[in-house]
């Protein structure tokens, strides 16, 4: 069985372009450009519709009382403190919601609803750890924190202790029950095509 590290160093060249990507640097730099910083958070609001579908059907699929709890509580923050940026980022932004979905949106949404409506969860918790990692390994450089809460709170949402264990943990819940390759790829380069479609 292929484990997520093969999987992750299968496609390094995509996984390096997303986390070293041009919007990454300016957000850690804090100089994102407000009109790019809105229209990536639109195409995200979309995305994260989809996600907490997606991790709806972790916690359905799930073989585990345990594991069931961890997606179940991970749902709980997407729903409320990550929520809670959206709101008051795109209040501050001025986006008009919802957006229409760019091609990478629509690419992900598919993904993530074949993926949900497929009930496999092996294909679930793929799909669910591309893109909590590859989040959590541009969102971990060792830098200072931008000072604008717009820049840093999107940063702070995908690093630290706690998110940190999450992604732990789906690492070993694909690895327990091992992870889809396609699922795999595919997310990968969606995430880069998705930083891509923010500057239009
Ligand atoms: C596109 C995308 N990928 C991953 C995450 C983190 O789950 C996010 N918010 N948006």
């Amino acid at each position: 069985m292929i484990s997520s590290n093969d999987l992750r160093a299968a496609h390094t060249a995509t996984w390096d372009a997303a986390v070293g990507h041009r919007f990454v640097d300016e957000l850690w730099a804090g100089t994102v450009d407000d009109a790019v910083m809105a229209r990536y958070l639109a195409q995200d609001a979309l995305f994260l519709d989809a996600f907490v579908a997606l991790l709806g059907a972790a916690v359905a699929t799930v073989d585990a009382p345990g594991p069931r709890l961890v997606h179940a509580r991970q749902l709980g923050l997407v729903a409320g403190d990550e929520d809670d940026y959206f709101a008051r980022a795109l209040a501050r932004l001025g986006v008009p919601e919802p957006a229409e979905p760019l091609a990478a949106t629509t690419g992900f949404l598919a993904l993530m609803d074949a993926a949900r409506a497929s009930g496999d969860y092996p294909t679930i918790v793929t799909v669910l750890l591309v893109a909590e990692w590859l989040y959590l390994d541009w969102a971990s450089r060792d830098a200072d924190a931008p000072s604008d809460w717009l820049h840093a709170e999107w940063i702070e949402l995908h690093r630290g202790p706690a998110f940190s264990a999450w992604v732990g943990f789906l690492r070993d819940e694909a690895d327990r029950v091992g992870p889809d390759g396609a699922a795999f790829a595919r997310a990968v380069e969606l995430e880069a095509a998705f930083f891509d479609a923010a500057y239009g």
